[in-house]
This record gives C-alpha cells, sequence and structure tokens, in this order.
C-alpha cells in the first residue's frame, strides 16, 4: 500500500505544499495519540475559557489547537494559519507560499462521550501583492490547494484531496503511516439516508420543513420511498458516512438567532469539506450559492451547508427556491 508523501510525488504536487501536508500528517499522529489516551492524557472535559465565538473551549479544543499551530508554524512554506480557536491569524515564515485554516477539533461535544470527532483543514495560497494581514485568507474555496480531514474513529483516516480525486488514507499504527487505502472515492448521485440535527425543525426555513417532511413520508409521501436518518454531531464523521456509503447532510439557515443564523464556519469547514465532496462528484451548496464560490469577509464567517449526494442536494435546493418563490408544489 503507498505511502501519502510517494502518492503526492507521484501526483507532481509542489515540493512545499508536500512539506506543509506533512506538517499536517504530524499534527494527526500527535493529536490521535491524545484521543486515544483519552482520561489517561487529562484531555477530557472542559476549560473555563471561551473562543472568540463565544463557545466553551474543551482541553482538547485548546490542545489540538496549540499542537497544530506550533508544528505547522515550524514549517518554512506556511506564511500564516487561521483557527477556530485563534481570534486573529497567526503569522508564520514571511517567505512562506501557504495559507492554513483549521478547526482542530470538530465535534467538540462527542469528546467527553468517547465518540468520534476530527480535524478539518484548508490550504490556500498566499496571494500575489497581499497585505500581510488576514485579506490574504479571504478567497473563495475554488483557490484551495490542498483540504481534507482527518477522522479520529476506531481507526484513524485522513480524507484528502490536491483536486487530483478524493482519496482516503488509513494510519498504520504499527508503522506511524497513512497508507492509501482508497482512491478516486465517488459518491452516488442518489441516496435514502440524510443527516441534519431535527431538534432544530421548527426554526428552518420553510422549504427546508417541506423538504425534510417529505423525506419523513417515505413511501406515502411524494418522493415515494424511505429515507433513514443519522446524525453523529461532529460534520467529520457525517461527512465521512457520506463519502463511504453516500448520504445528504445538511446544517441549515435557522432562525434562532438572529445574528447567528447559521451554526458552522466558512473556512474550516465548509469549504474543506465542499471541495472533498466536489471531487467525489457530489455537490456542495449554500442554500444560496455554490460554497465554493462564496467571497469570504471574514476568517470566522458562518454558512449554511446543504452537501452530498448530487441528485438530492439538487431536490433539497428545489424545495428552499420552491418555497422562496411561493411555489409549494415541488
Ligand atoms: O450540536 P449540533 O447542533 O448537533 O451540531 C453539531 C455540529 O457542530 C459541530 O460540532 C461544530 O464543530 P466544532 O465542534 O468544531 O465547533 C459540527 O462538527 C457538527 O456537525
Ligand atoms: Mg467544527
Ligand atoms: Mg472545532
Amino acid at each position: 500500500m503507498q505511502r501519502l508523501i510517494p502518492t503526492l510525488r507521484h501526483d507532481q504536487v509542489d515540493e512545499a505544499l508536500i512539506s506543509v501536508i506533512n506538517s499536517l500528517q504530524i499534527c494527526a499522529k500527535e493529536i490521535s495519540f491524545r484521543v486515544g489516551q483519552g482520561e489517561l492524557a487529562g484531555v477530557l472535559g472542559s476549560t473555563l475559557s471561551e473562543n472568540i465565538q463565544g463557545e466553551t473551549q474543551k482541553k482538547l479544543d485548546i490542545l489540538s489547537n496549540q499542537l497544530i499551530k506550533e508544528i505547522l508554524l515550524e514549517c518554512q512554506h506556511v506564511r500564516a494559519v487561521a483557527s477556530e480557536e485563534e481570534e486573529g491569524i497567526v503569522l508564520g515564515n514571511e517567505q512562506g507560499k501557504y495559507l492554513v485554516a483549521f478547526d482542530p477539533l470538530d465535534g467538540s461535544s462527542n469528546i467527553d462521550i468517547n465518540s468520534m470527532v476530527g480535524t478539518i483543514f484548508s490550504v490556500l495560497p498566499v496571494p500575489e501583492n497581499n497585505s500581510g494581514d488576514v485579506d490574504m485568507f479571504l478567497q473563495p474555496g475554488k483557490n484551495q490547494v490542498a483540504a481534507g480531514y482527518i477522522l479520529y474513529g476506531p481507526s484513524i483516516m485522513l480524507a484528502f484531496t490536491t483536486g487530483q480525486g478524493l482519496r482516503l488514507f488509513t494510519l498504520d499504527q504499527t508503522v506511524g503511516e497513512f497508507l492509501l487505502t482508497k482512491k478516486d472515492l465517488k459518491i452516488e448521485p442518489e441516496t435514502s439516508e440524510f443527516a441534519i440535527n431535527m431538534s432544530n425543525f421548527r426554526h428552518w426555513q420553510e422549504g427546508m420543513q417541506l423538504y425534510v417532511d417529505d423525506l419523513l413520508a417515505g413511501t406515502s409521501g411524494p418522493r415515494a420511498k424511505n429515507f433513514n436518518m443519522r446524525w453523529v454531531a461532529a460534520m467529520v464523521a457525517d461527512v465521512h458516512r457520506i463519502l463511504c456509503r453516500g448520504g445528504l447532510f445538511a446544517y441549515p439557515w435557522d432562525a434562532r438567532s438572529a445574528n447567528k443564523p447559521y451554526k458552522l464556519r466558512l473556512m474550516y469547514e465548509g469549504n474543506p469539506m465542499a471541495w472533498l465532496i466536489e471531487q467525489a462528484g457530489g455537490a456542495a451548496h449554500s442554500g444560496e450559492e455554490r460554497i465554493l464560490d462564496i467571497q469570504p469577509t471574514d476568517i470566522h464567517q458562518r454558512v449554511g451547508i446543504i452537501l452530498g449526494a448530487k441528485h438530492e442536494v439538487e431536490t433539497c435546493l428545489r424545495y428552499l427556491e420552491g418555497s422562496q418563490s411561493g411555489d409549494k408544489t415541488v
């Protein structure tokens, strides 16, 4: 089985980018070891602090953030990093060619129940004639040069793309190497499984409510088939399931809080996941536009997310458009 770095060389990926990816691979091994040690490593539980987004930080959020930041900033090719757990960007080498945005620990609420969590990352090129500041990061997701996630589950997996298809690697813990276990992965355009936090139903737009109502109606409803539901509450794990067996994932607009109508973040959740899904032949949309086309205005900006099986995403979008145009008969 092929190791991660030789597959990148085979694909003729730029050596500087390979070096950034190698640093991310080191981070994955460090974090997975601590996740695996759990209570023994003293990493469970919350801290007294909140991140910039007002969310209580878990010990593992802080530790993972610290590890990734330190390891990436040691890489001479990293110009700056942006993290869910950092208010501003953190500068690295002025000559670095790449920017890395990351969610150090995704699915934080799963930490204390020994369930799946992950790390999500997105690598962008440093734009020419840049300000040297946060503006460098404000590029649409279609500019990404590498993106992926590490899933800390029963086995440690890396889903990864540089735009040459989607590959899955599994960490061989006996030798400490990520080995290629699936290449050119594709998602079926049709599905009969969806993932959404149903407890938010009453807060959604009418189109989303109508869409989910029709999924639940099964064979007796207009979709004329039964749909199954899954929700791991860690985007990494829900997206991983979709890559493995198809499905639709949505964290849509909701009306719970006027100044926070979306939960998930564009730069280090939406963009990397959208690219992985598109590379696998799926679709990723905000409800208003293709996620990868969104021009960010803030490194922590939030976004609606509807992604997965291409035809199912298109069907969901027709319900959203239909209800906005007053046509309820989608
Ligand atoms: O608590 P909810 O509504 O189920 O939300 C779960 C979602 O929130 C997240 O945990 C947010 O990510 P963080 O854990 O990195 O803040 C996603 O991974 C997941 O899809
Ligand atoms: Mg997250
Ligand atoms: Mg997180």
